[in-house]
């Protein structure tokens, strides 16, 4: 399908969403799996189409139908693993790879090409691991060789370009022979993800030590344990979204914890300054309009990138003025999101101008034509955050609407048990 029309003919919204499983922590989780010789158990994975890549990978790799086998035969060609946009099922795998010495191609889909994993490679290489570059330097498609070897057990990694990359190499850390000590350098961006990994590896009875910029895992067994996947909070910001747009309503998300692992839970906090009240009840959380106008003009949202573009687009269609910051990896995600906001958002006559490190969000042209076409960029989460503007605009039309199954398949199916019609 390239396009879906997308119209909203009543303006409130009652419904309930069962949501998927959380794509970061289902991908955490399997590679747990994978490194404890299935000792961790998980249960609610996550429908994401990431998730799905990633498992069926790692069940090749289990199985050991991807080892080379040399015999009397010369080695023909490496097994080649295609793991199209799923940037951090890319991140982990290298590393996962690198340190069981599987001897595979690693490649993805051209933008994943563009996406630097360098700082990751290199962070892997110092430690003994035998990575390539197939095409460009500091990019995939990589190539692993058979042997890992530690070299040592103290790295350094810079912290402010990816925390996929801290992540990565934690995940591998109890199963290196010498464990591993992290220091990282600079900012930490993303951080609440970094602190995801280390509670699931806690609950996979892996212990750690993390004061200051340091990181420690000593070499240790996972114990057996069974991870329940959470459902997505990134996937939850567009209900929230959706209730801030809606003249009234409630909408309902079963399971979804107080205490979560995922950093996009701050969508809580974000929401009550666009006027929407969250309550964890019995059946859920429970989100709805408490009749306050938006108040916040000031958000940072380097601890939860993928929350931006829901926020800004809310922020926009609200025609409520704001500055954000802390968007500086958003423009190496599934496409450059920045200069996707900026193009979108012109067609509701709003701006996003940059400012050294902030952004500031310009409403003053703000108008909703009958109709407009909404481009994705092949990213999920464009498509997500601008499906609410159904709410203010009569026809909306989504181009390439299939994006979404990266971390949401059922979304289109969701919004029609929601009132939405789509075409
Ligand atoms: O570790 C994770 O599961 C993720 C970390 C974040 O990436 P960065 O650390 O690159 O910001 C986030 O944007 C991504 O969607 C998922
Ligand atoms: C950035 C994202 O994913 P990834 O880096 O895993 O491709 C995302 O889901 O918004």
């Amino acid at each position: 399908m390239d396009h879906l029309i997308l119209s909203k003919p009543g303006k409130n919204t009652n419904c309930t969403i069962q949501l998927t499983g959380s794509k970061s922590e289902s991908n955490r989780a399997l590679i747990l799996n994978a490194l404890s010789g299935g000792r961790v158990k998980v249960k609610n994975l996550s429908s994401a189409d990431d998730t799905v890549t990633l498992a069926g990978i790692v069940e090749e790799v289990k199985g050991e139908r991807l080892k080379v086998k040399d015999g009397d035969q010369a080695i023909l060609e490496l097994p080649v693993i295609n793991i199209g946009p799923a940037g951090t099922a890319m991140r982990f795998l290298t590393a996962y790879f690198a340190v069981t010495g599987t001897e595979v191609i690693l490649t993805g889909t051209e933008r994943m090409k563009q996406r630097p994993i360098g700082i990751l490679v290199d962070a892997l290489r110092s430690l003994g691991a035998e990575i390539d570059y197939v095409e460009k330097d500091g990019f995939p498609p990589l190539q692993f060789k058979s042997s890992f070897e530690q070299k040592k057990d103290k790295i350094s990694i810079r912290g402010n370009i990816s925390s996929q990359f801290i992540t990565a190499l934690l995940l591998v850390a109890p199963s290196l022979p010498k464990g591993l000590e992290l220091t990282i350098e600079g900012e930490l961006t993303s951080r609440p993800y970094v602190e995801m990994t280390l509670r699931m590896l806690q609950e996979a009875g892996i212990e750690h030590h993390w004061k200051d910029d340091v990181i420690k895992i000593a070499s240790q067994e996972f114990k057996d344990s069974e991870i329940t996947v959470e459902p997505d909070w990134s996937a939850a910001s567009y209900w929230y979204s959706i209730a801030a747009l809606s003249e009234k309503g409630s909408v309902i998300l079963p399971y979804l914890k107080k205490d979560s692992l995922q950093g996009d839970s701050r969508i809580v906090s974000i929401m009550e300054s666009f006027g929407i009240s969250t309550e964890f009840t019995a059946v859920g959380l429970q989100l709805s309009r408490n009749g306050n106008s938006p108040k916040g003009t000031f958000f940072d949202l380097k601890d939860c990138p993928d929350l931006a573009q829901t926020v800004i687009v809310c922020s926009a269609a609200l025609g409520h003025n704001a500055t954000f910051t802390g968007l500086e990896t958003l423009k190496i995600k599934e496409t450059d999101r920045i200069a996707a906001l900026q193009n979108e958002l012109a067609k509701i006559g709003v701006s996003l101008n940059e400012d050294h490190e902030n952004y500031h969000l310009d409403c003053s042209g703000l108008h909703f034509p009958d109709k407009i076409a909404i481009s994705t960029y092949e990213d999920h989460r464009m498509a997500m955050a601008f499906a609410p503007l159904a709410l203010k605009i009569n026809k909306l039309e989504i181009e390439e609407p299939q994006v979404v199954g990266k971390s949401y398949p059922s979304f289109w199916e969701d919004l029609k048990k929601a009132g939405f019609e789509i075409e």
